[in-house]
């Protein structure tokens, strides 16, 4: 079995809904994503002979990614009033609407289905809320 590993990380704001603490208000993290590509077998010709895949192609992809969430304010729809996100458009903050809470749980398989959908074949992804603090999504 072969792994690949690459990294990112996107600094956005947030907040959980029906919390019974203090991240129930609005509040930032720098999200450290590690992302994992797995293979029994490498490629056997062309440009990725000998590789799982390229790490170019692998990088680029969860930089993306992360890259889109990077400097917004990740909401879980339905948790916000219609006027709010009216407002805070209109002041031109850039929002992005998740339909899921946004936890590190949640935000490690939605990295996860984001690759897999982009063609990549995931095996792990870790997403690491602090630097101590690290939730991971890994199929069964
Ligand atoms: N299992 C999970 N637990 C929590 C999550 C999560 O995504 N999954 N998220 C949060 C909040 O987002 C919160 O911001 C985290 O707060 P906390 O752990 O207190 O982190 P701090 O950086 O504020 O750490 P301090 O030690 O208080 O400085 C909560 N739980
Ligand atoms: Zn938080």
């Amino acid at each position: 079995m072969y792994e690949l590993k690459t990294e990112s990380a996107f600094d956005s704001a947030h907040f959980l809904t029906d919390y019974y603490g203090k991240c129930e208000n609005l509040h930032g993290h720098r999200w450290r994503v590690v992302a994992y590509i797995g293979a029994d077998a490498l490629q056997t010709e062309s440009t990725m002979k000998d590789m799982v895949m390229d790490f170019g192609v692998f990088k680029r992809c969860v930089r993306a990614l992360a890259e889109e969430l990077d400097h917004t304010f990740l909401i879980e729809e339905g948790s916000l009033a219609p006027q709010t996100l009216a407002c805070l458009e209109q002041e031109g903050f850039s929002l992005t609407l998740l339909p899921f809470r946004t936890t590190a749980e949640n935000l490690a398989r939605y990295f996860f289905e984001r690759m897999e959908a982009e063609g990549l074949r995931p095996s792990c992804v870790e997403m690491y809320e602090t630097p101590n603090n690290c939730a991971i999504y890994r199929p069964a």
